[in-house]
């Protein structure tokens, strides 16, 4: 007999099918802390949560028999999946189950904003009959800017056109074909933030997402802009959201999410009179509650009767033959996916993974899901990719994952290039484990290198000609920009080169500008493979 512990409030209709199982005893018990779970988890196989409870890895070290663990939503940002994988409990969640309710969930916001309805809904009901100071805006003839057409983003965009708007929109993964066929105008955030009446964030919150729209963007929007976030609180600086509403940049904003939930009570959306918010209820309808409790309620009794499952965000276990050839390439193959998913400028189309010398002679398919997860995860979060999704998330992203194999490998027994293509780039990196010295970067575009792939780096494309490096470390000194490394990579002497720098910290926009403006730098671009 399986037990399941279902420790925040979820629907009884979407855990009917775990209730009805011969083989599985349901208990509920919300609102649970910490210390409580820990004494009772032990006994349990499977533990269902919502996103109240925090599930950390001092509960899992106490579930000694869990094997599964189901997030009825999409975001698991309250489950420790490095401790999860560590311990071999799989994560599962259920990501479209909730995509129409927060897509509704945003219009709804919306059109609040536009028509001011919980400000007159509370001065009606106070006894005032206002009608001078809720002159609202017609959604029609408005444009639209979408940050994140995933999921929901796409959903908010195809209704977004029955109201009459133009849609821009903009997402890493997404391609000018998609975007015509989608009937909207792909464009950069920036575009969005000068010229659009309208904004709405769809992405997960990511170290690139977090205050994409901060200072620097409300200085350039256009002027009376009304703002909406159902996705997740950080990804609009709040603070410089309060200013540009004060400076009447902002017309008005609506938020289901905060940085820290819930907020405090002083916090200075609670009071604003242009902003509204609702307690993140984006998910919060009778039949998304359904939805996502009965997905995640059917893969948990498949997960429990080892029968094949879906949706699970972190790592399956590989054979142990498989495991002892591939391990040592996991993290180099990740981090090549990563390096190269944020050189490439444009929507990348098509990853392809080349193996040479040893390394075609084994089943490489679960060292191409390492590959593609560190390509992917650079945008959508590396919460939300692993090697069970992520070629699964390629492909619903239309890109194409192609996999190449040489038994010969020209300078190494072994290596690992990773190709990335978009519509108007391609760029390349090669890597090798290298004995006694651990994972290398052998190669970047056409330019051969040495470079552990770790830290903060920094990629410079120059000319050959003397005085770069000192300029370069002058530069980086005089900002309290220590090198650690440096490695100097060219085809011909006098020609193009390259200069790849570890440094300790990483450097800011503001450095990386600079370093452009230096003779005959031709660009620089800041690589995070921590
Ligand atoms: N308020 C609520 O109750 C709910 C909030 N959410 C949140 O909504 C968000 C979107 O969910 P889904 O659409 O299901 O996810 P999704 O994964 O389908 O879509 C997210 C999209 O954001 C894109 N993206 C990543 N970085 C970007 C960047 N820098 N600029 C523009 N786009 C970028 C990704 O490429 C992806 O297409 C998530 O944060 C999720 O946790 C989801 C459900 C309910
Ligand atoms: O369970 C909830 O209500 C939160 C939903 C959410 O934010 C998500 O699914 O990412």
């Amino acid at each position: 007999m399986f037990k399941v512990l279902v420790s925040d409030p979820i629907s009884d209709l979407g855990i009917q099918k775990l209730m009805d199982a011969d083989d599985v005893i349901v208990d509920k018990k919300p609102g649970l802390n910490e210390d409580e779970l820990v004494a009772i988890i032990g006994q349990y196989d499977a533990l269902l949560v919502r996103s109240q409870t925090r599930v950390t890895a001092r509960i899992m070290e106490a579930g000694k028999a869990l094997k599964v663990i189901g997030r009825a939503g999409v975001g698991v940002d309250n489950i420790d999946l490095e401790a999860a994988t560590q311990r071999g409990i799989i994560v599962i969640n259920a990501p479209d189950g909730n995509t129409i309710t927060t897509c509704e969930h945003t219009f709804a916001m919306m059109m609040s904003v536009a028509r001011h309805i919980p400000q007159a809904y509370h001065k009606t009901v106070g006894g005032e009959w206002d009608r001078k100071s809720f002159v609202g805006v017609e959604l029609r003839g408005k444009t639209l800017g979408v940050l994140g057409m995933g999921r929901i983003g796409s959903e908010v965009a195809k209704r977004a056109k029955a109201f009459g708007m133009e849609i821009m929109g903009y997402d890493p993964f997404l391609t000018e074909e998609r975007a015509e066929k989608m009937g909207i105008r792909l464009s950069s955030v920036d575009d969005i933030v000068r010229n659009a009446d309208f904004m709405t964030v769809h992405t997960p919150l990511t170290p690139e997402t977090r205050h994409m729209i901060s200072r620097p963007q409300f200085e350039v929007m256009k002027k009376g802009m009304r703002i909406v976030n159902c996705a997740r609180g950080g990804i609009i600086d709040e603070h410089a959201l309060v200013e540009a509403v004060d400076q009447g940049i902002v017309a008005g904003a609506a938020f289901d999410v905060f940085e820290i939930e819930p907020p405090a009570a002083d916090h200075p959306f609670l009071k604003h009179p242009k902003i509204i918010v609702t307690p993140h209820l984006g998910a919060s309808t009778v039949e998304a509650q359904e939805n996502v409790a009965i997905d995640v309620s059917e893969q948990v009794l498949n997960i429990l009767r080892e029968q094949p499952f879906m949706n699970a965000v972190n790592m399956p276990p590989i054979p142990a033959d498989v495991l002892n050839k591939l391990q040592p390439y996991f993290g180099l193959g990740e981090k090549l996916g990563s390096f190269v998913s944020q050189l490439i400028e444009g929507a990348v189309e098509e990853i392809t993974v080349s193996y040479a010398g040893d390394l075609a002679e084994v089943d490489t398919q679960p060292l191409t899901r390492y590959v593609v997860r560190g390509v992917l995860s650079h945008h959508l979060g590396k919460d939300q990719v692993n090697v069970v999704n992520s070629m699964h998330l390629a492909k619903e992203r239309h890109v194409n994952v192609v996999v190449q194999k040489s038994h010969v490998a020209r300078d190494f027994t072994n290596s690992l290039t990773v190709v990335l293509k978009s519509k108007t780039a391609t760029r390349q990196v090669t890597g090798t484990m290298l004995t006694g010295y651990g994972p290398r970067i052998v190669q970047i575009d056409r330019f051969p290198v040495d470079v552990a792939p770790e830290g903060n780096l920094i990629l410079i494309s120059h000319n050959d000609k003397p005085g770069i490096i000192g300029n370069v470390g002058t530069l980086l000194g005089n900002n309290n920009v220590n090198i650690a490394t440096m490695q100097v990579g060219r085809e011909l002497v006098g020609g193009a080169a390259i200069m790849v720098l570890t440094v300790d910290k990483g450097a800011s926009k503001e450095v990386i500008a600079e370093l452009v403006k230096l003779p005959d730098l031709n660009k620089a671009k800041e690589i995070n493979l921590l």
